[in-house]
């Protein structure tokens, strides 16, 4: 696969940056609380946002109310794998359609497991297992059993060890899609970078409409195009670029 390191664009009206952060902005760290925004980050974002008149979007399974505390500054996001939506910093429709009261049930079962913790969020749910790997299986069952109960269509994501359920509509390649037709971002060329399985959606989607996909660490197969070796390393790459000149 290609190294991105050196890609650039060849003019800022030319590129729409989309950016995962578990895993590609920010190293993984024990428990989703315990990560750190190293502290020249976020200006490198709000510069690079800047040049690219405002076309840059992060693009997480975390809520919007988490995206926020780690980077209050950023004004486009989408959360909960596209289940929600902030476009020039104000909410927009999200997606309907997320079983409460099963999610409460499921919640309350999985916390009785050791080792399982759980993340709550506004329309989705986590279930990690990041201090008992063989607990997959239980999870995955446990989580299955909600989704074929489930008044609303959900699915189950399996990203680093986590099983998310989330709204069946939710998805990052449509959260990517959605911002491509937004006048800030339409017209431009997509760029999304991500590490997860969970991301794979978002590369076929760039892919699709002629973008680049850049997938950050290795190790397993991935519609991605381009790599980048692990989130120091994108953080090295985004600076690089915020350090081009303006009229690159
Ligand atoms: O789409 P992302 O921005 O990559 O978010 C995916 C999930 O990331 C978080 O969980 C993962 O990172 C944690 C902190 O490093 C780690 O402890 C956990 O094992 C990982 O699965 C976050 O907590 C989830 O809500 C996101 O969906
Ligand atoms: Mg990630």
């Amino acid at each position: 696969m290609n190294d991105a390191f050196e890609l650039t664009p060849r003019d800022w009206k030319d590129w729409a940056l989309f950016l995962d952060i578990d895993g590609t902005l920010l190293d993984l760290a024990p428990t989703p609380d315990a990560v750190l925004v190293p502290s020249t980050l976020p200006a490198v974002l709000n510069g690079l946002s800047r040049r690219l008149s405002g076309a840059l979007a992060l693009i997480s399974g975390r809520e919007l109310a988490a995206i926020e505390r780690l980077f209050p500054e950023m004004r486009d996001a989408a959360g909960a794998h596209g289940a929600q939506w902030r476009l020039n910093g104000r909410g927009m429709d999200g997606i309907d359609g997320w079983p409460r009261s099963l999610a409460d049930e499921v919640a309350a079962r999985a916390a009785a497991i050791a080792g399982v913790l759980v993340e709550r969020k506004a329309c989705s749910l986590s279930l990690h297992y990041r201090d008992n790997l063989p607990l997959a299986d239980t999870i995955h069952a446990l989580a299955e059993d909600v989704v074929r109960r489930s008044p609303h269509p959900l699915r189950l994501l399996h990203g680093k060890a986590v099983v998310e359920l989330i709204p069946d509509a939710a998805g990052k390649g449509r959260a990517i899609e959605r911002f491509m037709a937004e006048p800030a971002y339409r017209g431009r060329i997509p760029v999304f970078v991500g590490d997860d399985v969970t991301d794979e959606e978002g590369f076929a989607s760039v892919n699709r409409l002629g973008g680049i996909s850049i997938h950050v660490g290795g190790g397993r197969p991935t519609a991605a195009r381009f790599h980048l070796s692990d989130p120091e390393t994108v953080r090295r790459w985004l600076a690089r670029l915020n350090d081009l000149p303006r009229g690159a």
